[in-house]
C-alpha cells in the first residue's frame, strides 16, 4: 500500500508486494547531546545534497499538533527518556514520504537497539554508513547550557539525563553498527569548521571515506 506518489516510496506495514525498486541512500546521524549533529548536518545537506531530518525536531513539532501522542512525547522529552520506537519511527517513515530527494540525513538517530530493530522491520532499509559525533562530555553540556533555543530540555538536570540515556542506551548501537563496519567516526570536540573538514573527508567521493566502492552505490529496494 502505497501513501503518497513519491521517488521515495518506504515500506508501510503489511507491504510486501510490488516488485518496484528505488534507491535510497541513508545515513544516520549519532552523537551526545551538543555534539553538533545538527550544526554539521545543516552543512552536510547544504554541500552534499542530502535532506537532512532531525527526528528530535519531527518529534517536537508532534508535540505541537495537540494529538495524544504529541503530549505523551512531550512528557516524555521533559525527561530526557526515549519515544517508544513505533511512534519514532512512523513518524520519521512519514516525513521521509513526503520528500522527493534520494539521500537523507537522519541527524538523532538511531537512539537504542529498538530503534534500530523497528527501523529495520518497518522499512527493510539499513544506513549506508553512521556519522558519529564523537565529544567530551563537559564540552557538550558547555554547548547546551549555551545554546538558547528555548528547548525544554535544555536544562541541566534534563541535559544529565540525556546523557546517561546516551552512554546506557545509544552506545551500543554505535557498537553494532562498528561491528557491520558502518562506523565513521569524527573528533567533534574541536570547533564547527575543523569538524567539517573531517565529515567532508568521509562524504567526499574518491576520498579514505572508507566505504568499498561496491558497497558505496544506493540500496536497491525491493517494496
Ligand atoms: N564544534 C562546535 N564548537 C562549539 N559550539 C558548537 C559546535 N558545534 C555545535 N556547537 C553549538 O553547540 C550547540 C549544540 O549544537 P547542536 O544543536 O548542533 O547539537 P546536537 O548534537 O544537535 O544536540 P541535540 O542532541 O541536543 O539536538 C549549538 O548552540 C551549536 O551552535
Ligand atoms: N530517535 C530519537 C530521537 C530523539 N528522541 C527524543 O527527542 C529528544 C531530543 O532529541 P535531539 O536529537 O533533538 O536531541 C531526545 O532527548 C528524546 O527524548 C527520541 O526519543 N528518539
Ligand atoms: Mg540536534
Amino acid at each position: 500500500m502505497q501513501v503518497r506518489q513519491s521517488k521515495m516510496d518506504l515500506h508501510k506495514e503489511g507491504d510486501t508486494g510490488s516488485a518496484k525498486q528505488k534507491k535510497v541512500k541513508i545515513v544516520f546521524v549519532i552523537g551526545g547531546p551538543g555534539s553538533g549533529k545538527g550544526t554539521q548536518c545543516k552543512r552536510i545537506a547544504q554541500q552534499f545534497g542530502y535532506t537532512h531530518l532531525s527526528v528530535g525536531e519531527i518529534l517536537r513539532q508532534e508535540t505541537s499538533s495537540g494529538s495524544e501522542t504529541g503530549s505523551m512525547i512531550q512528557k516524555i522529552m521533559k525527561e530526557g527518556k526515549l519515544v517508544p520506537s513505533d511512534v519514532t519511527v512512523r513518524l520519521l517513515q512519514q516525513a521521509m514520504q513526503g520528500i522527493d530527494n534520494d539521500k537523507f540525513l537522519i541527524d538523532g538517530f538511531p537512539r537504542d537497539e529498538e530503534n534500530v530493530k523497528v527501523f529495520e522491520d518497518l522499512t527493510k532499509m539499513e544506513p549506508e554508513f553512521v556519522l558519529y559525533l564523537d565529544c567530551p562530555q563537559d564540552e557538550m553540556e558547555k554547548r547546551l547550557l549555551s545554546r538558547n533555543e528555548g528547548r525544554e530540555d535544555d536544562n541541566i538536570e534534563t541535559i544529565r539525563k540525556r546523557f546517561k540515556v546516551f552512554v546506557e542506551s545509544t552506545l551500543p548501537t554505535i557498537e553494532y553498527y562498528e561491528s557491520k563496519g558502518k562506523i565513521r567516526k569524527v573528533d567533534a570536540g574541536k570547533s564547527i569548521d575543523e569538524v567539517f573538514e573531517s565529515i567532508k573527508v568521509i562524504f567526499s567521493p574518491g576520498k579514505d571515506n572508507k566505504v568499498p566502492p561496491s558497497k558505496h552505490k544506493c540500496k536497491c529496494l525491493i517494496l
